[in-house]
């Protein structure tokens, strides 16, 4: 349908009610296209690297070209020798696209974090786009490039996608956590499947001809619930709102109002307002639409923090939903995480949303630094309890504003199990495991009522005091856990806890350190479970555990039994593996 045009000769748009106040300027003139292209591409991939003695901020950029070559890039930007030499040999970048340039592209799959993938005709060039997805075909503009290939963003759709729905949620295009939404849910998990087995391959060095392959990696299993499933959103305050580029051009004001919401794509400055968030439950709706009615009121003196000139009160909102271990109502913590304490600035803000019948605990975060952290120095309750409680394989939980837990609660049951079904227990409750990357120690606790002991490990102080607590809570006694930095393990590492049968290692995205794969492989636990939720290093340590590290001479010791991908987060690029590998 065309929109009618405006007296001003604007296109006048139903713009959805989280638009209706910005004021219009100026019209800006959409750009064109110029070369028609088209595509054919195959999946580059790629992987984030823990360096030798680092900690997990200190990273190295692997890419695996379409080739299947390995170019490792530093993370400081300079190009490495190997990399220059590999492009040299196979004279990889004969065509480059200018930065500016747009090319017409069409999508042919989704690469790791969601980008799809193109492949620009008759040069095998490979282009990488936010937010298109697998059939489109898009007009790109070149922004960044890479040493093998080049980022694009979306300028304007041709044709939609394959598997196209309409995106229930009205800020699906803009805000930074759902890139797709509008891709049927059976189209998602498929392509979430084929990049864990593009990984396996060509970063796991596993091959597909091997006639076992097919038995080993299993099919994705789905989210059921595909909306409304997580238990902790946190939204950021900032100075002004931003709109998204389409919106600019028709000539919306960006310069007016205060914002709370969720970042614009790719940036830790720029707020979407948000009134509304699909992924998180009805009651932390309530609440959020509750902040956004109060908040801006001038009365309140309440004033949005500043990433760049770092002045300003408020930082985040985070919202965590949990259950009532007695009636199964759902509970919610709100956390005000704010740049200094002033308690008496919040009050009218905490006396509102009190009200809230769910609302069961409000706390303040204090964060001084001018990092963009949630975690406070200083926590105080400002309302009912300091934590709330989740239910999760039949035992309670206590969640306090900073620990891990999974996000996901219902689907977090289905991962359990499938660690449960991996661990093949004997039934005699003799076995010993190891719980690292612990958390809170929920996946510890919930094989220690069928297990001899666990010991879990986790470097977060805060978390290992809820695993304790929670232990308590469900009167375990089997379980031991320890503040331990995984990362920084040396020869005494293993004094303090016997030989395991089963390990458990669920790391966060950099994967597991070289040291810890070295402990593992002279560990020789009979069996471990590799829990991610990044497919790309968990194909790395896969590698390492059953192939070696022939640079470092060490020998694998794993056969690599299964690998079972679980969606947890419809709608985004996130992907779970759960891995066994068997000693040899
Ligand atoms: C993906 S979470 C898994 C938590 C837990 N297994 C669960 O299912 O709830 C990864 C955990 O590893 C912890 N962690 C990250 N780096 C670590 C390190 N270097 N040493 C120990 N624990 C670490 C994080 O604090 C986080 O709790």
């Amino acid at each position: 349908m065309v929109a009618p045009l405006s007296v001003s000769g604007i296109r006048r748009l139903n713009y959805p009610p989280w638009l209706q106040n910005f004021r219009r300027t100026k019209i800006l003139n959409f750009p064109s296209s110029s070369s028609s292209l088209t595509t054919v591409a195959s999946l580059p991939s790629s992987s984030l690297f823990p360096t030798e003695d680092s900690e997990n901020t200190q990273l190295q950029t692997k890419i695996i070209s379409p080739a299947g070559e390995t170019l490792t890039k530093p993370s400081n930007g300079s190009k490495s020798k190997a990399n220059d030499t590999n492009n040299k040999k196979n004279n990889k970048v004969s065509y480059f696209p200018k930065r500016g340039q747009t090319l017409e592209l069409v999508c042919e799959t989704l690469a790791f974090k969601g980008k799809g993938v193109c492949k620009v005709a008759d040069t095998g060039f490979v282009v990488m786009c936010d937010r298109a997805l697998p059939g489109e075909r898009f007009i790109g503009r070149v922004t960044r490039k890479k040493d093998n290939y080049a980022e694009v963003t979306k300028v304007k759709t041709i044709t939609p996608h394959l598997d196209y729905v309409e995106a229930p949620c009205e800020y699906a295009s803009h805000c930074g956590g759902c890139k797709t939404q509008n891709l049927l849910y059976e189209g998602q998990i498929r392509a979430k499947e084929e990049q864990v087995r593009e990984l396996v391959v060509h970063v796991g060095k596993f091959s597909d001809k091997d006639p076992e392959f097919n038995s080993i990696m299993k099919p994705i299993v789905p989210c059921d619930i595909q909306f409304h499933y997580r238990n902790k959103m946190e939204f950021s305050f900032g100075p002004k709102p931003w709109l998204p580029p389409k919106f600019l051009e028709e000539g919306l004001d960006d310069s007016v109002g205060y914002a709370l919401g969720l970042h614009a794509p790719g940036f830790f400055d720029k707020i979407l307002n948000v009134h509304k968030c699909l992924l998180q439950s009805e009651p932390a709706n309530k609440v959020l639409a509750a902040v956004q009615d109060i908040w801006r009121d001038p009365g309140l003196g309440l004033s949005p923090y500043d990433v760049h000139s770092h002045a300003g009160f408020l930082k985040h909102l985070m919202l965590r939903t949990g259950r009532n271990v007695e009636n199964g109502l759902p509970e919610l913590m709100v956390n005000f995480v704010t740049s200094s304490r002033k308690p008496e600035l919040l009050n009218s803000v905490v006396e509102k949303i009190a009200v809230i019948p769910e609302v069961v605990s409000i706390m303040n975060n204090v964060n001084t630094s001018v990092g963009n952290t949630s975690v406070g120095e200083e926590e105080y309750t400002l309302y009912g309890k300091s934590t709330i409680t989740e239910v999760l394989r039949g035992l309670a939980f206590q969640i306090s504003a900073n620990s891990f837990f999974q996000t996901n609660t219902r689907q977090a049951e289905v991962l359990y199990k499938l660690i449960e079904d991996c661990a093949c227990l004997r039934g005699d409750g003799s076995e010993i495991v190891l719980d690292l990357f612990c958390g809170t120690g929920t996946i510890g606790l919930t094989l220690a009522k069928r297990v001899g002991s666990v010991y879990g490990y986790e470097v977060v102080p805060q978390a290992i005091l809820d695993a304790r607590q929670n232990a308590k809570l469900n009167g375990i006694h089997n379980a031991t856990f320890i503040e331990g930095d995984l990362n920084k393990i040396d020869e005494k590492f293993g004094n303090d806890f016997p030989k395991p049968d089963i390990v458990i290692t669920d790391p966060n995205r950099p994967g597991m350190h070289i040291k810890l794969i070295k402990f593992l492989l002279k560990l020789k636990a009979k069996r471990i479970i590799y829990v991610s939720c990044n497919p790309a290093t968990c194909a790395r340590d896969l590698h390492y555990l059953c192939h070696g590290v022939s640079d470092q001479n060490i020998r694998g010791r794993y056969r690599l039994s299964s690998i079972q991908p679980v969606d947890m987060f419809p709608h985004t690029p996130h992907v779970e593996c759960v891995c066994l590998l068997e000693f040899t």
